[in-house]
């Protein structure tokens, strides 16, 4: 199933620098080995804000969130998800 996920980075203000950093590379790489494996189809920055939209490939709904909930920043992201289905006049 392919879902559409929004998240927003919210960065708190008094977070510490360096351990704000560790989490930013260590997302880095899960997201780089999702996108290998090719769970994570598309990722984008939306222009402006420290926030993207992604395309996720999986399973389903539980699949999705494990490795939502699983990621380095999910503590400091507000995620919103949306299913979605084929299109009936979708050539590809
Ligand atoms: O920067 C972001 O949009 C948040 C998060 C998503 C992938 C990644 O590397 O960081």
């Amino acid at each position: 199933m392919l879902y559409h996920v929004r998240m927003d980075v919210r960065v708190p203000h008094d977070v510490d620098a360096a351990t704000f950093d560790r989490l930013k590379a260590a997302e880095k790489a899960r997201a780089e080995e999702l996108q290998r494996s090719g769970t994570w189809r598309h990722l984008w920055r939306i222009a402006g804000e420290y926030a993207n939209v992604s395309i996720f490939d999986v399973a389903d709904h539980d699949e999705l969130h494990a490795i939502l909930s699983g990621l380095p920043l999910f503590p400091f992201m507000q995620i919103a998800v949306t299913p979605l289905a084929r299109h009936p006049s979708a050539i590809a």
